[in-house]
């Protein structure tokens, strides 16, 4: 059951705390307590997500941010993008960033999980072996409008019986059938992809969305939906905030850390209460609450600790350092349709009347994401800056930038008129890394938050050809009845970097944090099985274990991550 205060749980005794209900930590505590011998309590800093509209609809999924369903976090000022800090959200929220993501769901190339393997020398993480994982994710569902989906999708890479509902968009416009249209018009450089979610993912296509029948699919309302939640051995304690995981003993002159420090009231001086898990805490608080509570416990960098002065008791300098993060870049069109976002976003007689629809029936204009379709493309073989650097990407099949293709704009304040087309460039194999570092001793501060972004010639490189590969896009017959003008007049590459460094923010598929690595590697924060080397009853599970970003929008790999992670504790405490 999910309880709001400590003294509404039935017990203190649980085999596994897992911290923070997020994308993840959901995940995990389902299916650790498909075994009725385990009992499993799940900690979430934020409330419920149940009734919540903005989190439901799925065009609504940028209204949660700046409430209290996101921790608000800012980033310090960044180099590569002119000095500036931009919002940072994340999930506060049951489900974590599941309730208020994008909802896109893509897995990224085969090349991406192979790496993994190849990086942690555990063939276990390679895109074939984590086949039955995305399958037990993902329950592929119609979209909502029940339009004809032949030819949009590849019914055998995809599983129909997992627990997260995934769909075909549920409302389409005439520009996206345009889309499509152009990669037919220029099939030579923008390739139609029946299926981006097969292993093979270049091209362009239909974007899978994490909506069920016209609402958000999150880790809350699939893995936590009511027939879970009423596990007799499956707790949940909303609004209670992990501060600090506890060394409870030394097991073969190892530290046991089995002892959660927690606190149901959100101001510092709060009482700090302790509870101790028999068999060991999952750490799933995510990218930017992993390493934070690593770091306030001691685990961490020892000198960066000890000049914060927290002390220091496991050297794990790889600790919130590898923060890897996709740069966004807007570009837009002026067009001579009024069937685009703009129009309703600016009538408030349209919206109401496109929410009744939505409230009665789950369909319409907001049962749909705010895109519909998607590109995965590579930079030439033969550019020149392969002379200056390494090609970054997980192998020849794997992109080096994105075009998530919208029709019109949905950041808030539109201009006054106008209707638009834009397409999202993104880095998706970046160079730069940052970081997410403490710099006080208490725990209710953010730690600093540095995703770094175009901090490398790379990554401005490819955000550079990105935008003239949309802009060659813009130019298919299709549209030239459509596109009335570029509204963006950069040209040359000195125009384009300032105009990249300008207007670049975070498309927030952070991963990186609390990495992976091989066993008995002097890098990395975990082995492979996730465990936190050099200390025994911690296990992290979420986006902060991905070692590499993958080309893609990073909730598929995640919940894919929490699925495996979930059979290794399992088959680690069979064994024990
Ligand atoms: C705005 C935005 C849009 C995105 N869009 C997409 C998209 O369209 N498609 C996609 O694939 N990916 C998208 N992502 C990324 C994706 O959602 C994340 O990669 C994924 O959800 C991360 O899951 P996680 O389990 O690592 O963390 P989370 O889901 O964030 O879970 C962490 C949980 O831990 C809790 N927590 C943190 N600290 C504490 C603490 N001290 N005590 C207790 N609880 C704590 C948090 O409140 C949260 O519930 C988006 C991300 C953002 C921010």
């Amino acid at each position: 059951a999910v309880v709001t205060k400590v003294t509404d749980l039935p017990t203190r005794d649980f085999d596994f705390v897992v911290v923070g209900g997020g994308t993840a930590g959901l995940a995990v505590a389902n299916r650790l307590t498909e075994n009725p011998k385990y009992s499993v309590l799940v900690i979430e800093a934020g409330g419920s997500n149940v009734a919540l509209f903005d989190s439901e609809v799925p065009f609504f999924n940028g209204h949660l941010f700046n409430t209290p369903a996101d921790w608000n976090y800012t980033t310090a000022p960044m180099a590569g993008i002119e000095g500036r800090s931009v919002g940072y959200p994340q999930g506060h929220i049951l489900g974590g960033t599941s309730s208020m993501n994008g909802l896109a769901y893509t897995r990224g190339s085969s090349d991406d999980y192979d790496r993994y393997a190849r990086l942690t020398k555990d063939e276990g993480w390679s895109w074939n072996n984590l086949q039955p994982y995305f399958r037990k994710n993902e329950r592929w569902t119609e979209p909502v409008d029940h339009h004809n989906t032949t030819g949009e999708f590849n019914p055998a890479v995809h599983g129909f019986h997992g627990i997260n509902a995934v769909s075909l968009p549920g409302f389409i416009y005439s520009f996206d059938r345009r889309v499509i249209q152009a990669t037919s018009e220029l099939p030579r450089e923008f390739p139609f992809n029946l299926d981006m979610n097969s292993g093979h993912h270049l091209g362009i296509g239909w974007t899978p969305f994490t909506i069920d029948g016209g609402v958000r699919s999150s880790s809350a309302t699939s893995y936590l939906a009511p027939q879970f939640a009423k596990r007799p051995n499956l707790h949940v304690l909303i609004n209670a905030r992990v501060t600090r995981v506890v060394q409870t003993g030394t097991s073969h002159g190892i530290p046991v850390f089995k002892g959660v420090e927690f606190t149901e009231d959100r101001t510092p001086t709060a009482s700090r209460k302790l509870l101790t898990a028999k068999k060991e805490i999952i750490l799933s608080a995510g990218v930017i609450g992993t390493p934070h509570i690593l770091q306030h416990s001691g685990i961490g960098d020892s000198a960066l600790l000890s000049q914060v002065g927290v002390k220091p008791l496991v050297n794990l300098p790889s600790v919130g350092k590898n923060f890897t993060d996709h740069p966004f870049v807007a570009n837009t069109w002026l067009v001579n349709s009024t069937d685009t976002f703009e129009t309703a976003l600016r009538n408030e007689t349209l919206m109401e009347q496109q929410i009744k629809q939505w409230n009665e029936s789950h369909t319409g204009p907001y049962a749909a994401a705010t895109f519909a379709t998607a590109g995965w493309l590579r930079v030439p073989d033969n550019s020149t800056i392969f002379q200056q650097f390494e090609d970054p990407s997980a192998g020849p099949n794997t992109s080096h930038f994105e075009f998530i293709i919208a029709n019109g704009k949905t950041r808030l304040p539109l201009p006054p008129t106008g209707n638009f087309m834009v397409i999202g460039t993104v880095v998706v194999t970046p160079i730069s890394r940052g970081t997410v570092l403490i710099n006080s001793t208490n725990p209710f501060d953010p730690p600093v938050i540095n995703p770094n972004l175009l901090d490398s010639d790379f990554d401005l490189f490819v955000m550079r050809e990105a935008i003239r590969s949309a802009r060659r896009f813009a130019q298919a017959p299709v549209f030239s009845d459509y596109v009335i003008s570029l509204v963006d007049t950069a040209v040359t590459d000195a125009e384009l970097d300032e105009f990249i460094r300008s207007t670049a923010i975070t498309v927030s598929h952070c991963v990186g944090t609390a990495s992976m690595s091989p066993k008995g590697a002097d890098w990395g924060v975990l082995d492979p099985d996730l465990r936190v080397k050099k200390v025994a009853g911690l296990r992290v599970v979420d986006s902060s274990a991905i070692p590499v970003v993958p080309a893609a929008h990073t909730q598929a790999a995640t919940y894919v991550f929490a699925e495996r992670a979930s059979d290794l504790i399992k088959a680690a405490w069979v064994m024990a």
